[in-house]
């Protein structure tokens, strides 16, 4: 199966710098560096614009049916995208008014020429001024946000969501920040999102992918000259960024090729370590094997067949565990448990130097001295913590952290020289060079007791199998939102292992038909 899978080595990017991937999000900072630079190679802002405000009102033709609209314009060039929209969605023939947020006069630039452009009566942008709309174009506030919105634009925000109409959002909906996916004040729920050129990391992480509704990206022709200095603030998470390192099993392979995985479970809590290990011999590692207390031994192997058990010594050391090197992948955390003896074999693994994935009680354990474990840390460890054992080891979130989860995410994996793996519905990887990758393909069905301990199953055998720690993370990330999709509602974390060969299977289509490659930017 191997040739077939595998990404063509003529794909772009080998040696030259890369096209910008599309799976590229740029904050709204670079969006405006990319529009500042437009004009130089040859593509000036009304142009941009102009397709900008095509590209709101073909999407508002393909989804609705001709109804009066209200377009909410502000003062700055979202409004521009919005007197554009409201021009060519008039001469489709559908009723239009156009309200601004501000005075006419104040309009400058692109903005001042597209008002001119829409020719029409402009109406003072006031709570009032939505009574008998059919559809709500907002083009208030787009990536220009500065602040909260202030008691009047409020109102009219809260309005507007009170309303019992569609809403359609050009590029972000007012309010939301495009960075960060938070808003600092009051924001607009809309139904469809259009945005422009790349996507906004804002368009995927919380509560912002709630707001958009349905997200759209559209070309605007923004000319490559004018990305091509950009580093991407992150990725949205996409085959296209790790299939290339992915391990598909090799013909003429055998199961050391795939790798050996080295679980250490505890005591207790046992159907942790065993959805792990499902997960990991699921897939793609060649061996599992789970070392737990004597005491767990008898129901560890009695529970499984395609994974050994071991029983440890009874002070837990690992020395004879690791004594074979073709273990070369390991994972401690599910079921671990808080007893000293964990925060010790942490240890001991992460000084074998082998990949090691970090979960639940393995990171728990070092609750109020994370330095220990910091200082312990080195690339080819995957840390997988969900919102409260991250703030037990990197400090709770406060409300200056700018930049919200995507920052939090970067600033753990580079003080940890660790991929971070920060999870939730909107889960962040996180690498020690900078780069991060949001994923937004889990269903809120993922929410469920055991799921934690699968992902990081995942990891570990992805690890084994001689994946690179952030490609098998976001890699990981990516299978288990989508076994998790294809199993619906009722899903079970012990259903996951099980839907695993399901999502292999969609993702070596995905991969067996795509001819485009992305290389990172860093
Ligand atoms: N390539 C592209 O993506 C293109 C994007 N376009 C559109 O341009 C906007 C960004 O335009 P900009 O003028 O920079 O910002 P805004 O229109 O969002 O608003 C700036 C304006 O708003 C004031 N302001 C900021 N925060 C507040 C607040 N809380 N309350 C009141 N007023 C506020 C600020 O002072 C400014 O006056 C982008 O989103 C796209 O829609 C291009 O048209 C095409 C290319
Ligand atoms: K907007």
């Amino acid at each position: 199966m191997s040739e077939a899978y595998r990404c063509s080595d003529a794909r772009a990017g080998r040696g030259a710098r890369a096209r910008l991937s599309p799976h590229a999000l740029l904050s709204p900072q670079q969006m405006g560096s990319a529009d500042r630079a437009a004009p130089a190679a040859g593509v000036p802002g009304v142009r941009l614009m102009e397709a900008a405000g095509a590209a709101v009102a073909r999407a508002v033709q393909e989804r609705w049916a001709p109804t009066r609209v209200l377009v909410l314009c502000g003062p700055g060039n979202n409004g521009g995208d919005g007197f554009v929209a409201a021009r060519l969605l008039r001469d489709a023939g559908w009723p239009v008014r156009v309200a601004l947020w501000g005075s006419r006069d104040a309009l400058h630039g692109d903005a001042a020429w597209a008002a001119d452009s829409w020719g029409g009566p402009v109406e003072p942008a006031v709570p009032g001024s939505l009574d008998g709309a059919g559809l709500i174009v907002d083009a208030l506030l787009g990536a220009g946000l500065s602040r909260a919105p202030a008691d009047e634009l409020q109102a009219l925000i809260d309005a507007v969501n009170a309303a019992a109409v569609p809403v359609c959002a050009i590029d972000v909906p007012t309010g939301l920040d495009g960075a960060s996916g938070r808003c600092p004040g009051a924001a607009i729920r809309a139904d469809l999102t259009v945005t422009f050129c790349r996507r906004k990391p804002g368009h995927l992480l919380l509560p912002g992918r709630a707001l958009c509704g349905a997200l759209a990206c559209a070309d605007i022709g923004m000319p490559d000259a004018a990305l091509e200095s950009i580093v991407p603030e992150a990725y949205a998470n996409h085959p296209d960024l790790w299939s290339e390192a992915f391990p598909w099993p090799r013909s003429d392979g055998h199961k050391y090729h795939r790798g050996h995985v080295l679980a250490v479970g505890g005591e207790r809590m046992t159907g942790a370590s065993r959805l792990a290990c499902l997960a990991a011999a699921r897939i793609g590692a060649g061996l599992v094997t789970l070392a737990v207390p004597p005491a767990a031994w008898a129901i560890q192997a009695g529970a499984l067949a395609s994974v050994m058990v071991e029983a440890l010594p009874p002070d837990g050391a690992l020395a004879r565990a690791l004594a074979d090197p073709r273990r070369n992948a390991l994972l401690i955390g599910p079921g671990l448990g808080r007893e000293p003896r964990g925060k010790s074999q942490v240890l001991e693994l992460l000084a074998s130097g082998r990949s090691c994935v970090l979960d639940a009680d393995a990171l728990s354990v070092f609750s109020g001295q994370p330095d220990a474990l910091l200082q312990a840390l080195h690339a080819q460890c995957v840390l997988t913590p969900h919102e409260g054992e991250f703030a037990r080891l990197f400090g709770p979130v406060t409300d200056g952290a700018g930049g919200g989860k995507l920052r939090r995410a970067r600033d753990a994996a580079r003080r940890s020289g660790a991929v971070v793996v920060l999870k939730g519905a909107d889960t962040v990887i996180a690498a020690p060079d900078g780069r991060c990758i949001i994923n937004d393909n889990a269903p809120p069905t993922l929410a469920t007791a055991g799921s934690g301990d699968v992902l990081a199953g995942c990891i570990v055998g992805l690890l084994a199998a001689g994946m690179p720690a952030l490609e098998a993370a976001c890699a990981a990330v990516w299978l288990h939102g989508l076994a998790a999709d294809r199993l619906g509602w009722g899903l079970l974390a012990e259903d996951l292992p099980g839907a695993l060969p399901g999502a292999l299977a969609v993702l070596a289509d995905m991969v067996r038909d795509s001819g485009e490659a992305c290389s990172w930017r860093t």
